[in-house]
């Protein structure tokens, strides 16, 4: 089955793919929903056709391959169902396989701790598998996460259950196909289509170990709270509003490359992007020419063609959503510098596809709401500061703390406001990188756990301590 829709792939363009093979996997194979109905069509976010119809009810029924052989048909497939350009799909789906050859690599690594104790006693500690953990996805990476999630959940030695999210629901059942090639045996992941009422189950199963979560603050608390019903681990990765702070000093062409990377990859759909951009007041109108210059260059289109470098947003209500957040700001006094417009590009078949036009917004303050919540679009806010006390409290006056960013050739500077911003990752000079060992994880409301990194392993697994005696037990009774 796999390879009939890869198959299409090397010849596909925008606007002519249908996937009819069906997307949950169970017991080792592509599995039907038992009962076809409450179908949902999923767009193609370029065009805005419908290119496949959901069943969002599901119940069980009844020669390795190399992903890194697969990644452009696997990749092609990704931008057809997500929007992002084919060049950053490529390298979400590189990141993917590098994810699960680290942590296959790790998994042999696995150890306890020998502890000696009086007498010739000694304990030891075992690593072992929670069990059944379930991976629940958001729709911005969603290759990426479903490998982020079930490589280090195997390599633990647990069993995963993956519910993407019904917006992207195409290539997590690739991921399960192409571990059974390369031997993992049937049952051990796989992914069951639907939105809430699938999350739901899945989170209240008797059976189910640990749930981690990708999404939302307001569906990462439910998933917690339905979770500790269950005393079940979570980890929760969730939104975020992170601040990006340039000072004066900085390299500017280094900063104004780090402000794009934070505010426009896959369309603004992500969650650690720097989206409130702090810059000193002294560089600001260098800055902004500079910003505005190259956010108007960016080359919006079809998806699928090398050239561009923003596609579609996920869909019609998600886009409409983003442009309300613009308008909003205008009302409370932002300046438009360029794009927050619906775009319509001049091939016909992408007319009715999401795009707009990304944003660079100025005249910005802290209280206004394109400042205060995560809009989850290419929109950025730029705001001017003067001094490092005054920007590290506002930088840190939000609720959600996932990512920061700090541009200064001053070194201890540098350091000094990493060690105080409060968010789980500071990039020192660039933005948005993600290596697959380094760990990944919120503060405060942008959740807890971590993904990714040798930490991840304690999220997988639970310690077991053995205590040997060596002599005789006490003779207290
Ligand atoms: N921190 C991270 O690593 C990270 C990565 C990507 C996205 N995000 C965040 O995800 C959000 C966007 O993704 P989204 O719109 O898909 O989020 P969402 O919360 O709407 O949905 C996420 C997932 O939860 C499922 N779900 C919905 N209701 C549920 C319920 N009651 N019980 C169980 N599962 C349920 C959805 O079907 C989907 O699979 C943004 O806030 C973004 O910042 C965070």
């Amino acid at each position: 089955m796999a390879q009939a829709i890869l198959d299409v792939m090397p010849g596909a363009s925008t606007g002519t793919v249908q996937v009819s093979d069906p997307l949950n996997f169970w017991a080792g194979k592509r599995v039907e929903p038992r009962q076809q109905k409450n179908a949902e069509p999923v767009f193609e976010p370029a065009t805005g056709d419908c290119f496949f119809l959901l069943c969002l009810i599901w119940s069980k029924r009844d020669k390795p391959l190399a992903l890194v052989e697969k990644r452009e048909k696997i990749a092609k497939l990704e931008v057809i169902n997500n929007g992002k350009s084919i060049t950053e799909a490529l390298v979400d789906i590189d990141i993917a396989w590098q994810c699960i050859e680290y942590y296959a690599g790790l998994a042999g690594a696995l150890a306890g701790q020998h502890v000696q104790l009086p007498g010739g006693a000694f304990a030891y500690t075992r690593r072992e598998p929670l069990g059944v953990c379930v991976g629940i996805g958001a729709w911005n990476y969603p290759f990426q996460i479903a490998a982020w999630k079930s490589a280090p959940a195997l390599a633990c030695g647990n069993a995963m259950v993956f519910k993407p999210s019904p917006f992207t629901p195409v290539t997590a059942v690739i991921l399960a196909e192409i571990y059974k090639e390369a031997g993992v045996p049937d049952g051990l992941f796989c992914v069951v289509q639907g939105g809430a009422e699938t999350g739901t189950i899945l989170c209240q199963h008797p059976k189910v170990a640990k749930v981690s979560f990708t999404g939302s603050v307001p569906t990462g608390k439910k998933v917690m709270e339905m979770s500790a019903k269950g005393v079940k681990q979570v980890t929760l990765e969730l939104g975020g509003k992170s601040p990006l702070i340039i000072f004066k000093d900085c390299d500017l062409e280094n900063a104004v490359r780090g402000a794009l990377m934070a505010n426009f990859l896959t369309q603004g759909q992500v969650c650690c992007n720097g989206t409130r951009v702090f810059v000193q007041k002294d560089i600001m109108p260098q800055f902004l020419e500079e910003v505005v210059k190259r956010t108007k260059a960016i080359l919006v289109g079809d998806p699928l063609l090398d050239s561009t470098r923003m596609g579609a947003l996920i869909n019609k209500p998600h886009l409409e959503k983003v442009l309300g957040f613009v308008s909003q700001a205008k009302l409370q006094g932002a300046r438009v510098l360029c794009g927050g417009e619906r775009f319509v590009p001049s091939d016909p078949k992408l007319v009715n596809g999401y795009f707009m036009s990304p944003c660079v917004l100025d005249n910005c303050r802290d209280d206004m709401t394109c400042v205060k919540e995560e809009i989850f679009g290419p929109v950025m806010s730029v705001l001017p500061f003067d001094t490092e006390e005054e920007v590290v409290q506002r930088a840190n006056n939000t609720t959600f703390g996932l990512a920061s960013g700090v541009f200064t050739r001053d070194i201890s500077r540098a350091h000094r406001v990493a060690e105080n911003l409060e968010a789980g990752t500071c990039f020192i000079n660039n933005y948005n990188i993600s290596p697959v060992e380094v760990p990944f994880g919120g503060y405060k409301m942008s959740g807890f756990g971590r993904e990714n990194g040798q930490v991840t392993i304690e999220y997988y697994s639970q310690l077991k301590t053995v205590v040997v005696e060596m002599g005789d037990v006490d003779n207290y009774f």
